[in-house]
Protein backbone atom coordinates (compact mmCIF):
# COMPACT_ATOMS: atom_id res chain seq x y z
CA UNK A 1 0.00 0.00 0.00
CA UNK A 2 2.81 2.30 1.43
CA UNK A 3 4.29 1.33 -2.21
CA UNK A 4 1.56 2.77 -4.61
CA UNK A 5 0.79 6.10 -2.02
CA UNK A 6 4.79 6.52 -3.45
CA UNK A 7 4.42 6.28 -6.78
CA UNK A 8 1.99 9.23 -7.17
CA UNK A 9 3.08 11.49 -10.36
CA UNK A 10 4.03 15.09 -9.26
CA UNK A 11 4.38 18.26 -10.85
CA UNK A 12 5.66 21.35 -9.99
CA UNK A 13 4.89 24.78 -11.28
CA UNK A 14 7.22 28.31 -10.93
CA UNK A 15 4.58 31.43 -11.42
CA UNK A 16 6.55 34.78 -11.45
CA UNK A 17 4.31 37.88 -11.33
CA UNK A 18 0.98 38.48 -11.19
CA UNK A 19 -0.39 38.63 -14.80
CA UNK A 20 -4.08 37.21 -14.64
CA UNK A 21 -3.82 35.05 -17.53
CA UNK A 22 -0.63 33.42 -16.15
CA UNK A 23 -2.37 32.65 -12.68
CA UNK A 24 -5.64 31.58 -14.59
CA UNK A 25 -3.53 29.07 -16.68
CA UNK A 26 -1.53 27.90 -13.97
CA UNK A 27 -4.99 27.52 -12.09
CA UNK A 28 -6.49 25.21 -14.73
CA UNK A 29 -3.34 23.21 -15.02
CA UNK A 30 -3.47 22.31 -11.06
CA UNK A 31 -7.12 22.10 -11.50
CA UNK A 32 -6.56 19.67 -14.22
CA UNK A 33 -3.94 17.81 -11.86
CA UNK A 34 -6.72 17.50 -8.81
CA UNK A 35 -8.93 15.48 -11.34
CA UNK A 36 -6.80 12.61 -12.46
CA UNK A 37 -4.85 12.06 -9.24
CA UNK A 38 -1.41 14.11 -9.89
CA UNK A 39 0.19 15.65 -6.96
CA UNK A 40 0.80 19.61 -7.99
CA UNK A 41 3.35 21.83 -5.90
CA UNK A 42 3.36 25.65 -6.67
CA UNK A 43 6.08 28.13 -6.30
CA UNK A 44 4.66 31.71 -6.70
CA UNK A 45 7.31 34.52 -6.52
CA UNK A 46 7.39 38.34 -6.66
CA UNK A 47 7.49 40.18 -10.29
CA UNK A 48 10.40 41.87 -8.54
CA UNK A 49 12.27 38.68 -7.43
CA UNK A 50 16.20 38.56 -8.21
CA UNK A 51 16.80 35.45 -11.18
CA UNK A 52 18.72 33.57 -8.52
CA UNK A 53 15.16 33.16 -6.56
CA UNK A 54 13.37 31.46 -9.60
CA UNK A 55 16.71 29.00 -10.24
CA UNK A 56 16.58 28.09 -6.59
CA UNK A 57 12.81 27.37 -6.93
CA UNK A 58 13.60 25.37 -9.82
CA UNK A 59 16.83 23.53 -8.51
CA UNK A 60 14.53 22.47 -5.50
CA UNK A 61 12.18 20.98 -7.70
CA UNK A 62 14.66 19.28 -9.70
CA UNK A 63 16.27 17.40 -6.50
CA UNK A 64 12.73 16.70 -5.14
CA UNK A 65 12.11 12.81 -6.19
CA UNK A 66 8.05 13.60 -5.34
CA UNK A 67 8.54 16.32 -8.37
CA UNK A 68 8.26 14.35 -12.04
CA UNK A 69 7.75 17.79 -13.86
CA UNK A 70 8.94 21.14 -13.61
CA UNK A 71 7.41 24.09 -15.89
CA UNK A 72 8.21 27.47 -15.32
CA UNK A 73 5.19 29.58 -16.63
CA UNK A 74 5.92 32.04 -19.21
CA UNK A 75 6.56 35.13 -20.28
CA UNK A 76 9.19 36.03 -17.14
CA UNK A 77 9.98 39.37 -16.39
CA UNK A 78 12.14 41.72 -18.50
CA UNK A 79 14.90 41.76 -16.17
CA UNK A 80 15.16 37.72 -16.47
CA UNK A 81 16.77 35.45 -18.99
CA UNK A 82 14.23 32.97 -20.47
CA UNK A 83 17.34 30.93 -21.33
CA UNK A 84 19.06 30.93 -18.65
CA UNK A 85 15.99 29.43 -16.27
CA UNK A 86 14.32 27.26 -19.15
CA UNK A 87 17.86 25.40 -19.33
CA UNK A 88 18.18 24.97 -15.66
CA UNK A 89 15.08 22.60 -15.62
CA UNK A 90 16.40 19.17 -15.34
CA UNK A 91 15.84 17.59 -18.90
CA UNK A 92 14.01 14.38 -17.05
CA UNK A 93 12.05 16.46 -15.75
CA UNK A 94 11.25 19.21 -18.45
CA UNK A 95 8.03 17.95 -19.27
CA UNK A 96 7.27 21.53 -21.27
CA UNK A 97 9.69 20.24 -23.84
CA UNK A 98 11.80 23.73 -23.49
CA UNK A 99 14.78 22.50 -22.31
CA UNK A 100 17.32 23.41 -25.44
CA UNK A 101 18.66 19.50 -25.46
CA UNK A 102 14.77 18.56 -25.83
CA UNK A 103 14.14 20.85 -28.35
CA UNK A 104 17.27 20.25 -30.58
CA UNK A 105 16.46 16.49 -30.16
CA UNK A 106 13.17 17.12 -31.58
CA UNK A 107 14.28 19.03 -34.45
CA UNK A 108 17.56 16.28 -35.67
CA UNK A 109 16.12 13.53 -37.57
CA UNK A 110 17.16 10.13 -35.84
CA UNK A 111 17.30 11.74 -32.41
CA UNK A 112 13.49 11.53 -29.82
CA UNK A 113 13.65 14.31 -27.17
CA UNK A 114 12.74 13.06 -23.88
CA UNK A 115 9.17 15.50 -24.12
CA UNK A 116 7.45 17.29 -26.86
CA UNK A 117 6.32 20.95 -26.23
CA UNK A 118 2.35 20.69 -24.92
CA UNK A 119 0.85 23.12 -27.25
CA UNK A 120 2.30 21.74 -30.63
CA UNK A 121 1.53 18.15 -29.29
CA UNK A 122 -2.19 19.41 -28.75
CA UNK A 123 -2.28 20.57 -32.20
CA UNK A 124 -0.95 17.23 -34.21
CA UNK A 125 -3.52 15.28 -31.39
CA UNK A 126 -5.94 17.49 -32.40
CA UNK A 127 -5.48 16.31 -36.13
CA UNK A 128 -4.64 12.61 -36.36
CA UNK A 129 -7.66 11.74 -33.07
CA UNK A 130 -10.16 13.68 -36.31
CA UNK A 131 -8.87 11.45 -38.31
CA UNK A 132 -6.68 13.80 -40.55
CA UNK A 133 -3.53 12.61 -42.50
CA UNK A 134 -0.34 14.67 -42.24
CA UNK A 135 1.44 13.03 -44.93
CA UNK A 136 2.24 14.85 -47.74
CA UNK A 137 -0.95 17.94 -46.67
CA UNK A 138 0.49 21.82 -47.03
CA UNK A 139 0.34 22.94 -43.64
CA UNK A 140 0.86 26.86 -42.87
CA UNK A 141 2.10 27.81 -39.40
CA UNK A 142 1.65 31.44 -38.58
CA UNK A 143 4.24 31.90 -35.75
CA UNK A 144 7.79 30.64 -35.44
CA UNK A 145 8.51 31.06 -31.22
CA UNK A 146 10.14 28.56 -29.38
CA UNK A 147 6.84 28.24 -27.08
CA UNK A 148 4.23 27.24 -30.34
CA UNK A 149 5.63 28.20 -33.96
CA UNK A 150 8.97 25.99 -34.08
CA UNK A 151 7.64 22.97 -32.23
CA UNK A 152 4.74 23.05 -34.15
CA UNK A 153 6.76 22.95 -37.56
CA UNK A 154 9.05 20.73 -36.18
CA UNK A 155 6.72 17.94 -35.10
CA UNK A 156 4.73 18.30 -38.72
CA UNK A 157 7.48 17.77 -40.81
CA UNK A 158 8.04 14.81 -38.55
CA UNK A 159 4.68 13.84 -39.64
CA UNK A 160 5.93 14.43 -43.52
CA UNK A 161 3.85 17.58 -43.71
CA UNK A 162 5.02 20.31 -46.10
CA UNK A 163 5.10 23.11 -43.73
CA UNK A 164 5.06 26.82 -44.70
CA UNK A 165 6.39 29.65 -41.60
CA UNK A 166 4.44 33.14 -41.91
CA UNK A 167 6.10 35.17 -39.44
CA UNK A 168 6.05 39.57 -38.56
CA UNK A 169 8.31 40.07 -41.66
CA UNK A 170 6.08 37.77 -44.07
CA UNK A 171 4.80 39.33 -47.64
CA UNK A 172 1.20 38.75 -47.85
CA UNK A 173 0.68 36.21 -45.64
CA UNK A 174 -2.46 35.28 -46.99
CA UNK A 175 -1.07 33.79 -50.10
CA UNK A 176 0.40 31.54 -48.01
CA UNK A 177 -2.19 30.21 -46.27
CA UNK A 178 -4.58 30.37 -49.26
CA UNK A 179 -3.04 27.47 -50.57
CA UNK A 180 -3.04 25.05 -47.37
CA UNK A 181 -4.69 22.26 -46.49
CA UNK A 182 -4.45 22.98 -43.12
CA UNK A 183 -3.86 26.50 -40.93
CA UNK A 184 -2.52 26.74 -37.25
CA UNK A 185 -2.12 30.25 -36.25
CA UNK A 186 -0.16 30.87 -33.33
CA UNK A 187 1.14 34.85 -34.07
CA UNK A 188 -0.89 36.16 -30.31
CA UNK A 189 -3.12 38.76 -32.42
CA UNK A 190 -6.63 38.79 -32.39
CA UNK A 191 -8.96 38.45 -35.66
CA UNK A 192 -5.46 37.97 -37.49
CA UNK A 193 -6.55 35.45 -40.30
CA UNK A 194 -9.86 36.04 -41.88
CA UNK A 195 -12.01 34.11 -43.73
CA UNK A 196 -10.70 35.38 -47.51
CA UNK A 197 -7.08 33.58 -46.12
CA UNK A 198 -8.31 30.24 -46.28
CA UNK A 199 -8.70 27.89 -48.94
CA UNK A 200 -12.59 26.69 -49.22
CA UNK A 201 -12.31 23.14 -47.07
CA UNK A 202 -9.54 23.73 -45.35
CA UNK A 203 -8.50 22.85 -41.48
CA UNK A 204 -8.27 25.52 -38.89
CA UNK A 205 -6.27 25.03 -35.66
CA UNK A 206 -6.59 28.12 -33.62
CA UNK A 207 -3.51 28.49 -31.15
CA UNK A 208 -3.99 31.75 -30.30
CA UNK A 209 -5.26 32.45 -26.93
CA UNK A 210 -5.39 36.56 -26.58
CA UNK A 211 -6.88 38.18 -23.52
CA UNK A 212 -8.87 41.33 -24.59
CA UNK A 213 -9.32 43.33 -21.38
CA UNK A 214 -12.95 44.05 -20.35
CA UNK A 215 -13.39 45.77 -16.80
CA UNK A 216 -17.04 45.22 -16.74
CA UNK A 217 -15.89 40.74 -16.51
CA UNK A 218 -15.14 38.92 -13.28
CA UNK A 219 -11.76 37.99 -14.44
CA UNK A 220 -11.25 41.40 -16.17
CA UNK A 221 -10.46 40.02 -19.38
CA UNK A 222 -12.39 37.50 -22.19
CA UNK A 223 -10.12 35.32 -24.62
CA UNK A 224 -10.19 35.88 -28.40
CA UNK A 225 -8.03 33.51 -30.99
CA UNK A 226 -5.95 34.27 -34.09
CA UNK A 227 -8.64 33.54 -35.97
CA UNK A 228 -12.10 35.33 -37.13
CA UNK A 229 -13.79 32.42 -35.97
CA UNK A 230 -17.23 33.50 -37.48
CA UNK A 231 -15.70 34.08 -41.15
CA UNK A 232 -13.58 31.13 -40.85
CA UNK A 233 -16.84 29.02 -40.21
CA UNK A 234 -17.92 30.12 -43.65
CA UNK A 235 -14.74 28.72 -45.15
CA UNK A 236 -13.18 26.01 -43.42
CA UNK A 237 -14.14 22.02 -43.12
CA UNK A 238 -13.09 22.22 -39.58
CA UNK A 239 -11.90 24.28 -36.88
CA UNK A 240 -10.84 24.83 -33.11
CA UNK A 241 -12.65 27.35 -30.55
CA UNK A 242 -11.50 29.89 -28.42
CA UNK A 243 -11.59 29.23 -25.57
CA UNK A 244 -12.32 25.30 -25.31
CA UNK A 245 -10.13 24.14 -28.61
CA UNK A 246 -5.98 24.41 -27.89
CA UNK A 247 -5.72 24.84 -24.86
CA UNK A 248 -7.65 22.46 -22.71
CA UNK A 249 -5.89 20.07 -24.91
CA UNK A 250 -2.64 21.61 -24.43
CA UNK A 251 -2.97 21.23 -20.75
CA UNK A 252 -3.89 17.37 -21.35
CA UNK A 253 -0.76 16.98 -23.00
CA UNK A 254 1.21 18.49 -19.58
CA UNK A 255 -0.41 15.93 -17.64
CA UNK A 256 0.45 13.42 -20.42
CA UNK A 257 4.02 14.22 -20.20
CA UNK A 258 4.13 14.39 -16.47
CA UNK A 259 2.68 10.61 -16.25
CA UNK A 260 5.42 9.26 -18.81
CA UNK A 261 8.10 11.00 -16.79
CA UNK A 262 7.13 9.88 -13.75
CA UNK A 263 6.05 5.74 -15.42
CA UNK A 264 10.22 6.72 -16.46
CA UNK A 265 11.30 7.86 -13.21
CA UNK A 266 9.57 4.15 -11.39
CA UNK A 267 10.50 2.18 -14.58
CA UNK A 268 7.29 1.32 -15.19
CA UNK A 269 6.69 0.81 -19.19
N1 LIG B 1 -3.69 27.40 -26.45
C1 LIG B 1 -2.54 27.14 -25.86
O1 LIG B 1 -2.42 26.13 -25.24
C2 LIG B 1 -1.41 28.07 -25.98
C3 LIG B 1 -1.64 29.28 -26.55
N2 LIG B 1 -0.64 30.17 -26.72
C4 LIG B 1 -1.00 31.40 -27.42
O2 LIG B 1 -0.45 31.35 -28.74
C5 LIG B 1 -0.11 32.65 -29.19
C6 LIG B 1 1.35 32.69 -29.57
O3 LIG B 1 2.15 32.43 -28.43
P1 LIG B 1 3.73 32.54 -28.47
O4 LIG B 1 4.26 31.71 -29.58
O5 LIG B 1 4.19 32.29 -27.11
O6 LIG B 1 3.91 34.11 -28.85
P2 LIG B 1 5.19 34.95 -29.31
O7 LIG B 1 4.80 36.37 -29.18
O8 LIG B 1 6.39 34.42 -28.64
O9 LIG B 1 5.36 34.59 -30.86
C7 LIG B 1 4.47 35.04 -31.83
C8 LIG B 1 4.91 34.61 -33.22
O10 LIG B 1 3.95 35.07 -34.14
C9 LIG B 1 4.58 35.88 -35.12
N3 LIG B 1 3.71 37.01 -35.43
C10 LIG B 1 3.39 38.07 -34.65
N4 LIG B 1 2.57 38.92 -35.29
C11 LIG B 1 2.37 38.39 -36.51
C12 LIG B 1 1.64 38.81 -37.65
N5 LIG B 1 0.95 39.96 -37.65
N6 LIG B 1 1.65 38.04 -38.75
C13 LIG B 1 2.35 36.88 -38.76
N7 LIG B 1 3.07 36.42 -37.71
C14 LIG B 1 3.08 37.19 -36.61
C15 LIG B 1 5.89 36.34 -34.54
O11 LIG B 1 6.79 36.56 -35.59
P3 LIG B 1 8.33 37.02 -35.40
O12 LIG B 1 9.05 35.77 -34.97
O13 LIG B 1 8.74 37.49 -36.73
O14 LIG B 1 8.32 38.07 -34.33
C16 LIG B 1 6.25 35.16 -33.64
O15 LIG B 1 6.98 34.20 -34.35
C17 LIG B 1 -0.49 33.58 -28.03
O16 LIG B 1 -1.80 34.08 -28.25
C18 LIG B 1 -0.46 32.66 -26.81
O17 LIG B 1 -1.26 33.11 -25.76
C19 LIG B 1 0.64 29.87 -26.34
C20 LIG B 1 0.93 28.68 -25.74
C21 LIG B 1 -0.08 27.68 -25.52
N1 LIG C 1 5.86 27.36 -19.51
C1 LIG C 1 4.73 27.58 -20.15
N2 LIG C 1 4.07 26.52 -20.67
C2 LIG C 1 2.89 26.72 -21.35
O1 LIG C 1 2.28 25.76 -21.83
C3 LIG C 1 2.39 28.07 -21.46
C4 LIG C 1 3.13 29.11 -20.88
N3 LIG C 1 4.28 28.84 -20.24
N4 LIG C 1 2.69 30.39 -20.97
C5 LIG C 1 1.45 30.74 -21.60
C6 LIG C 1 0.99 29.75 -22.60
C7 LIG C 1 -0.51 29.78 -22.78
N5 LIG C 1 -0.97 28.46 -22.39
C8 LIG C 1 -2.29 28.09 -22.22
C9 LIG C 1 -2.65 26.97 -21.52
C10 LIG C 1 -3.97 26.66 -21.28
C11 LIG C 1 -4.97 27.47 -21.77
C12 LIG C 1 -6.37 27.13 -21.47
O2 LIG C 1 -6.67 26.25 -20.69
N6 LIG C 1 -7.34 27.85 -22.07
C13 LIG C 1 -8.73 27.63 -21.87
C14 LIG C 1 -9.42 28.70 -21.07
C15 LIG C 1 -8.58 29.62 -20.24
C16 LIG C 1 -9.43 30.45 -19.27
O3 LIG C 1 -10.14 29.85 -18.46
O4 LIG C 1 -9.36 31.70 -19.36
C17 LIG C 1 -9.41 27.57 -23.23
O5 LIG C 1 -8.80 28.01 -24.23
O6 LIG C 1 -10.52 27.09 -23.28
C18 LIG C 1 -4.63 28.58 -22.51
C19 LIG C 1 -3.30 28.89 -22.74
C20 LIG C 1 0.07 27.71 -21.98
N7 LIG C 1 1.21 28.36 -22.09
Amino acid sequence: MKDTIKKVPGLAVVLVGQRRDSQTYVRNKIKACEEVGIRSLMAELSEECAEDEVLNAVSEFNQDPSVHGVLVQLPLPQHMDEDTILGAVSLQKDVDGFHPLNMGNLALRGREPLFIPCAAKACIELLLRSGIKLKGKNVAVIGRSNVVGLPTTLLLQRHHATVSVVHAFTNNPEDVTRVADIVISAAGVPNLVRGSWLKRGAIVIDVGTNPIEDPSLEHGYYLRGDVCYEEALQVASAITPVPGGVGPVTVAMLLSNTLDSAKRFYGIS
